[in-house]
């Protein structure tokens, strides 16, 4: 099913299942993700992507066996931290590295990466939302993982400010081969930046290399027509000659 020309497994998830009460959210989903993968999950709203990702990270409690390969930085949803905190830049990025002696140096080197140089003395909430979410992957890095983790890293982030985005984790992803496991709802990004997408729906529908991922397979997952569009120029470009059948999609117009 998954795919990468890099053969290590970074994370192993087997048989994972999880309930809340008597509801069912995600039932036995198998995956492995490879080193340098850059793996975009997708699903409609409620479909348990963020409790896929919580379950990894070890935050709840499930049935299954979940590996993980390494060091891992988490950015979670931008609206899990409230800004109006009085927190400087410099605060809030330290966190995974407040106990190493020279980590200023790591931070302003870290914010470097991410663009955001010379704003350690800023508080967060003086911050746009687009120099906010790059604060945030600064945090996620700042330690030097392995793998990063993003739970929807778009949401509040205008067009420009997402493609930039997007393109900070492609260069971390192939220049420092951070593997990147992203939920995410904006689907046209995932297929033109991620390498491997993930649709999931309780259960994993589909699991593969971008370019081989189908419409159809996408398309039986959402009933939400605004999501499903953004994705229709990367599938009329990947897809035309195979399966170039978008005509319910044009009477939805
Ligand atoms: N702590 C919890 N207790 C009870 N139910 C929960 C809890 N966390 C999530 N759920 C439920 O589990 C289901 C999946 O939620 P989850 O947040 O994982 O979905 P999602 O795919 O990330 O959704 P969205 O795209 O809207 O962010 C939802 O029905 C949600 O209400």
């Amino acid at each position: 099913m998954a795919s990468s020309s890099n053969n290590e497994a970074v994370v192993v998830v087997k048989n994972l299942s999880v309930k809340f009460g008597e509801i069912e959210v995600l039932r036995d989903i198998n995956f492995k993700v490879y080193r340098k993968d850059f793996v975009g999950i997708i699903g409609p709203n409620g479909a348990g992507k963020s409790t896929l990702i919580r379950s990894i990270l070890g935050m709840i409690p499930y049935e299954g066996e979940v590996i993980l390969n390494g060091k891992v930085g988490y950015m979670p949803q931008l609206s899990s931290f409230n800004r109006e905190f009085p927190i400087s830049v410099y605060d809030f990025v330290r966190l995974p590295v407040r106990k190493e002696k020279n980590w200023k140096v790591i931070v302003d080197e870290t914010l470097t990466k991410v663009g955001l140089e010379g704003f350690g003395k800023r508080l967060v909430g003086t911050l746009s939302g687009g120099q906010y979410q790059r604060a945030s992957l600064a945090r996620a890095i700042v330690g030097k993982p392995d793998i990063v983790i993003l739970d929807e890293p778009e949401s509040g982030v205008d067009e420009m400010g997402k493609a930039r985005f997007y393109d900070l984790l492609y260069e971390l992803n192939e220049d420092l081969g951070i593997t990147i496991l992203m939920v995410s709802h904006d689907i046209g990004m995932v297929f033109e930046k991620c390498k491997t997408v993930m649709c999931l729906n309780k259960t994993l529908h589909c699991h593969g290399p971008t370019k081989e991922i189908k419409p159809e397979d996408v398309k039986k997952l959402f009933g939400e027509f605004d999501i499903w569009i953004r994705a229709h120029s990367h599938y009329e470009v990947e897809h035309v000659h195979e399966n170039p059948d978008f005509s319910n999609l044009e009477e939805k117009k």
